[in-house]
């Protein structure tokens, strides 16, 4: 049994939760501790007594325990990276690339921690000068989705530790695995006991709980809408920091110009690859009618060549959907789409058991052709391999269906034409814009975030985390 760490002690949980590889569903990739609220509120305290002093660590301290962190999940990204396969779905390839990111971005905020800036200036009155400053926030509770089950948590702890703060870390109930292996990391790098606490539980009991204590002064999340909202209306309540990160209908716009290689494997990548799983996916493909028409051929083509199976087999392209109600959302659309007018161009087929007969949560990508901007498919976000197209007259009204959406993460466009892609990055109304490049895949060091029903609150990754786990300090001393 694989327990929560509190106080920098391993412990019991008051129930258990089943761990089981979506590949196949007979392997249960372990048992793993599952809080109450009691437990979380230890978890809290533990942190709050904890962040004293560990607001007032050195920055070596904190970049050496962040970067030897860094270094050994980047040496040992095959072996996590496995883990998260089987507990997740994604595959190996995909998944061994996010164990990497994920150390990437611990060497990236332990650089951070060596550099935490400020600024001095005189004031406007004489003889007083000014320091502006940032610090440390206090207690965060981190609440993470199970899609990215090593990179998100690391691109919240990291930073959260950087610049000071104490974490209690809930990851989603999907994936308790690769959090838990990232905690053991954590267990041994020299962080005082309660610094970093990992309390594996239900949304609902821990997550909850984590919303509502005083002790936290800061959530960031990462997951769905409605549990987003839930966040926003609990942290007002009761004046905390927050910051979400939540879905995404992300559009990209195919011209008549564009190389049809290339939007064709941007397409595929970003609307199917990690079965489609990803917040910024493109789910909704835009398409001028020159090249509608030999697009959505070569998609068909492109997709006839994907391999759906077990996640960990050499090969594979697409992996299983997370589980069986995620399952049930996609193919809920999929029969929606249908019922609303669209065309099912290609795949949308439940597959019972991989090549080798293990029962798992297989989908083939789906192509679904023939839609508008009214119909559900191209405004509520399906988090599946299922990606729709719409037609558009010109490059203006490819815009203007971009942007007609809810949602705001990322926006893509395929053009050969520098004054398109130059006007869509100005104009396209998502918090990340992307050319000639799959809409999802992100780099580590540079800003994560959207606009509109994406995103709430400051960006995460690269050096604007700063924003969000630290406060603004201005000192004025009359000399
Ligand atoms: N933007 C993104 O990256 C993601 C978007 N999604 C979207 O959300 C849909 C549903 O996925 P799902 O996993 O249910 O997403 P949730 O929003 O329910 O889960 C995200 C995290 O929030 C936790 N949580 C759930 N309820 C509460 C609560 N009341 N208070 C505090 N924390 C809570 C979850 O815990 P627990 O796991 O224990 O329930 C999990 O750790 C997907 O189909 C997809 O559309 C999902 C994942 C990522
Ligand atoms: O596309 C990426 O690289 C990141 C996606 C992501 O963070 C998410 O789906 O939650």
């Amino acid at each position: 049994m694989f327990k929560n760490l509190i106080n920098g002690e391993w412990l019991d949980g008051a129930a258990v939760s089943r761990n089981i590889n979506p590949s196949d569903t007979r392997d249960l990739v372990g048992e793993y501790a599952q809080a109450d609220a009691a437990q979380a509120e230890l978890a809290i305290t533990a942190a709050t007594a904890a962040f004293p002093a560990w607001s007032l660590s050195t920055p070596q301290q904190r970049f050496d325990i962040l970067d030897a962190v860094g270094t050994e999940i980047l040496a040992r990204r095959a072996e996590l990276g496995d883990l998260l396969a089987r507990e997740e779905g994604k595959t190996l390839p995909e998944a061994i690339g996010e164990a990497g990111r994920a150390g990437y971005i611990f060497k990236f905020f332990a650089g951070e921690a060596l550099r935490p800036g400020g600024e001095t200036m005189p004031s406007v009155r004489p003889g007083v000068g000014v320091e502006v400053t940032r610090e440390a926030i206090g207690v965060v509770g981190l609440i993470t989705p199970w899609n990215f089950p090593i990179a998100i948590p690391a691109w919240k702890i990291a930073p959260a530790l950087a610049y000071g703060n104490c974490v209690v870390f809930k990851p989603a109930d999907l994936v308790p695995g690769s959090a838990w292996a990232l905690a053991e990391i954590l267990s041994r790098s020299g962080l005082p006991a309660g610094v970093f606490n990992l309390v594996m539980g239900r949304g609902s009991v821990v997550g909850e709980k984590l919303l509502h204590d005083p002790r936290v002064a800061a959530i960031s999340f990462t997951g769905s809408v409605a549990t987003g909202q839930k966040v926003a209306t609990a942290a007002v309540a009761r004046m905390a920091k927050f910051q979400l990160e939540m879905g995404g209908k992300n559009p990209m716009v195919v011209l008549d110009d564009a190389d049809l290689g290339v939007a064709v494997n941007a397409a595929v990548n970003s609307g199917f690859f990690s079965t489609g799983q990803r917040c910024t996916a493109s789910s909704r493909l835009i398409v001028t009618e020159g090249i509608h028409d030999r697009f959505v051929a070569a998609m068909v083509e492109k997709m006839k060549s994907l391999k759906v199976d077990d996640a960990r087999k050499a090969g594979t392209d697409i992996g299983p959907v997370v589980d069986a109600s995620q399952l049930r959302q996609d193919t809920d659309y999929l029969g929606i789409a249908q019922d609303e007018g669209g065309t099912l161009a290609h795949g949308g087929q439940r597959v019972e058991t991989n090549a080798d007969g293990a029962p798992g949560f297989y989908l083939t990508p789906a192509l679904i052709t023939n839609t508008t901007a009214a119909m559900r498919i191209n405004k509520e976000e399906v988090f599946g391999p299922v990606v729709s197209v719409m037609r558009a007259k010109n490059y203006d009204e490819a815009l203007a269906l971009a942007n007609d959406s809810p949602f705001g993460l990322a926006s893509g466009i395929a053009t050969t034409s520098l004054k398109h892609a130059t006007h869509f990055k100005r104009h396209a109304q998502a918090g990340m814009v992307m050319v000639n490049l799959p809409t999802a895949g992100v780099d580590y060091h540079v800003p994560f975030g959207g606009r509109k029903g994406s995103s709430y609150g400051p960006r995460e990754q690269g050096r604007h985390a700063a924003e969000f786990y630290t406060t603004v300090k201005t000192a004025y001393t009359q000399a």
